[in-house]
Formats: structure tokens, C-alpha cells, sequence
């Protein structure tokens, strides 16, 4: 037996300013590998963490967790080794956790010969997921594992769109390197929000669907704004405010924190600008004594592959 595969397990933006807990798209160069290995002992086994300090302890990290939960339904008559090789910071608002809770799943799907389609693996995959944040979201696992920007319409049952990628599209990140834990950033949230406010949200999240259909930028610019969300955890953000102004004013399309933070995200339309706006975001953060990453990207439209 012990047949074994590598994959890519890619870092996501999930809200997209408006769509919180529904809207997300896959980043294309940021995401941690992971291997994949088909073993005659049964259960699940985290054999291999590289990169960052996270448990061993398969019920404590968010692949062992998805992981068992698709093997305890599916109980094949074998088991499986993980082996985690992690890029993104825990705790980084890029989907770290869900790069993990989607990768076991995927991999363990392809050595069984693909018994489950998409949305199954993101039904699993969001019980590792809850480990984390402590809430079953699916706005990062289903651009993971569907590529491109997705829409959750629903996450019980679990319903999920796939939504057009303008061609012209390029994302610039700003990554500051502290952790801001979801589970802590949904805490702050408060239960109920304004009537006025979610009229502007809900309008803002139609228009923004209807923008990435119509490849309208100008669309997609007047759509990328969070009156809902932004105004707490923006809080959390160091200079979050200036990031964002610097932004606007070097060309983005617009700019808002990518999941729960600490990273901010912007649009723009064409590569050339995304640079600028990296440019521009560098020098606000340059100014301070904390340390970050920044990047461009294309819009990932195939989500999580196999590499090996
Ligand atoms: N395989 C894993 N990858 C990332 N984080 C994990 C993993 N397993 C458990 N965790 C825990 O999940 C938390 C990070 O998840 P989360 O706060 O959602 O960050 P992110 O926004 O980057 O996904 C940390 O407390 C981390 O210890
Ligand atoms: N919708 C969730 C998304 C969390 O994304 P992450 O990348 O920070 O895990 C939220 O905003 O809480």
C-alpha cells in the first residue's frame, strides 16, 4: 500500500469586505504543502509539522480534526499519515486553518479514488475548520477547494456557488506578523447590526456578484466596502486606516481586511497597479517597528492540486 501524494493547499481571502461568512477567493502563490500518505494501519496520524509550532494531537489541529471526520464516514478499510509543511502564519486572516482542514481532506479523497465531490470535502472540511474559529464557516474552504471567488448560500446544507474571476484582476496583500485569532475577532462582533447598514451591505454584496459576471470594474470598486464588520476589527489592525488610504490613492480598486485580520487585502484591475499599491502600502508599514510581508497575486481559479 502506502501510496502517498503532495499537494498545494492555497491561502484564501474570505469576506471581501462585504460578505461576511459568505463571499472568499483563492490566492495563487501564498499556501502550504502538504503530503498525503495511504497506510494498511487504520486511523489518522499527523506524522510530519514544518514551518510553524501546531499540535500533533489529531483531534487538536484542524487537519486531524477534518480529517477524522471524513474517515470516521467514509471508514475505508485502511488509514492515512499526514504530513503538514506550513506557509501561512496561524492566526494570519489568509486562511491558515482552512489551507489545513481542506488539505487532509482533498488528499484522502484523491488516494481513495474520489468518492466525494467539492462541496462534500468542504462539508468535512469545515468540522476542522470549527476547531479553529469556532464556527463552522466555509468562506475560505470553498475558494481552497473550488478555486476562484465563491459564494456560500448556505452553510446548512451546504450550498455553494462558483462565481466568475474577471481576467484582469490582481490582489495585493499586506500581512502584518501578529496573530489575530478568529475565534477571538467573531468575539468582538457584536450580535445585531443596524437595519440601515445591512441594506447598504446586502446592496453592496448583489452589486459586487453581478460586477465579477460583468468583469465591471468600476462596479467592483463601489461594491468593495464593509459598513458592518470593518468598523470593529479595524480596531485590531495596526494602522489600518493609512494602509488603506495609501491604497486607494495608488490606484486600487478597494481595500479591506482579508478574513479576520491582521491582513488587508485590495483589489486592482491590471498587475502594474496592484504594484503601485504594493509600493504605496509598504511605506506606511516601513514607518513602524512591525515587521510584514507583502504580496501580489493572481486570482487562483484552481484552488487546491495535487503537485506530485
Ligand atoms: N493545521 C493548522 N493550521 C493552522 N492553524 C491551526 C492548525 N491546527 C490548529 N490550528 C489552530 O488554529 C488557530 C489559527 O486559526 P485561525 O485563528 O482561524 O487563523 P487563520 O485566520 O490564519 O486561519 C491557531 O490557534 C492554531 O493553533
Ligand atoms: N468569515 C470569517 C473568515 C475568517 O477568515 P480567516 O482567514 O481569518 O480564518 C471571519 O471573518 O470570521
Amino acid at each position: 500500500m502506502n501510496k502517498e501524494i503532495r499537494i498545494f493547499s492555497p491561502a484564501t481571502v474570505a469576506n471581501v469586505a462585504c460578505g461576511f461568512d459568505v463571499l472568499g477567493f483563492c490566492l495563487d502563490t501564498i499556501g502550504d504543502e502538504m503530503v498525503i500518505r495511504q497506510t494498511e494501519q487504520k486511523g489518522i496520524k499527523i506524522t510530519v509539522i514544518e514551518g510553524y509550532d501546531l499540535p500533533f494531537e489529531v483531534e487538536q489541529n484542524v487537519a486531524g480534526v477534518s480529517a477524522l471526520a471524513m474517515y470516521n464516514s467514509l471508514q475505508p478499510d485502511c488509514g492515512f499519515e499526514i504530513e503538514i509543511y506550513k506557509n501561512i502564519k496561524p492566526g494570519s486572516g489568509i486562511g491558515s486553518s482552512s489551507a489545513s482542514a481542506a488539505g487532509s481532506v482533498f488528499g484522502m479523497n484523491e488516494l481513495l479514488g474520489k468518492p466525494l465531490n467539492k462541496t462534500q470535502l468542504t462539508h468535512f472540511a469545515m468540522k476542522g475548520e470549527a476547531l479553529a474559529s469556532k464556527c463552522e464557516h466555509a468562506d475560505n474552504l470553498a475558494p481552497a477547494i473550488f478555486g476562484g471567488f465563491t459564494l456560500v448560500k448556505s452553510a446548512s446544507p451546504l450550498q455553494i456557488l462558483q462565481l466568475p474571476t474577471p481576467s484582469d484582476l490582481f490582489v495585493t496583500l499586506i500581512h502584518p506578523q501578529i496573530e489575530i485569532k478568529t475565534s477571538e475577532s467573531r468575539a468582538i462582533l457584536p450580535k445585531e447590526i443596524l437595519l440601515q447598514n445591512a441594506i447598504i451591505q446586502w446592496a453592496n454584496v448583489g452589486s459586487l456578484v453581478h460586477a465579477l459576471h460583468t468583469s465591471n470594474y468600476d462596479l467592483i470598486k463601489d461594491a468593495l466596502c464593509d459598513v458592518v464588520i470593518e468598523p470593529y476589527r479595524k480596531q485590531l489592525i495596526p494602522h489600518f486606516d493609512d494602509v488603506k488610504n495609501a491604497a486607494m490613492k495608488a490606484g486600487a480598486l478597494g481595500c479591506a481586511i482579508s478574513g479576520s485580520g491582521p491582513s488587508i487585502f485590495m483589489l486592482s484591475k491590471g498587475e502594474d497597479i496592484a504594484k503601485s499599491v504594493q509600493k504605496a502600502i509598504k511605506t506606511v508599514y516601513a514607518k513602524t517597528n512591525i515587521a510584514f510581508e507583502t504580496y501580489v497575486s493572481k486570482i487562483n481559479t484552481e484552488g487546491i492540486k495535487t503537485i506530485l
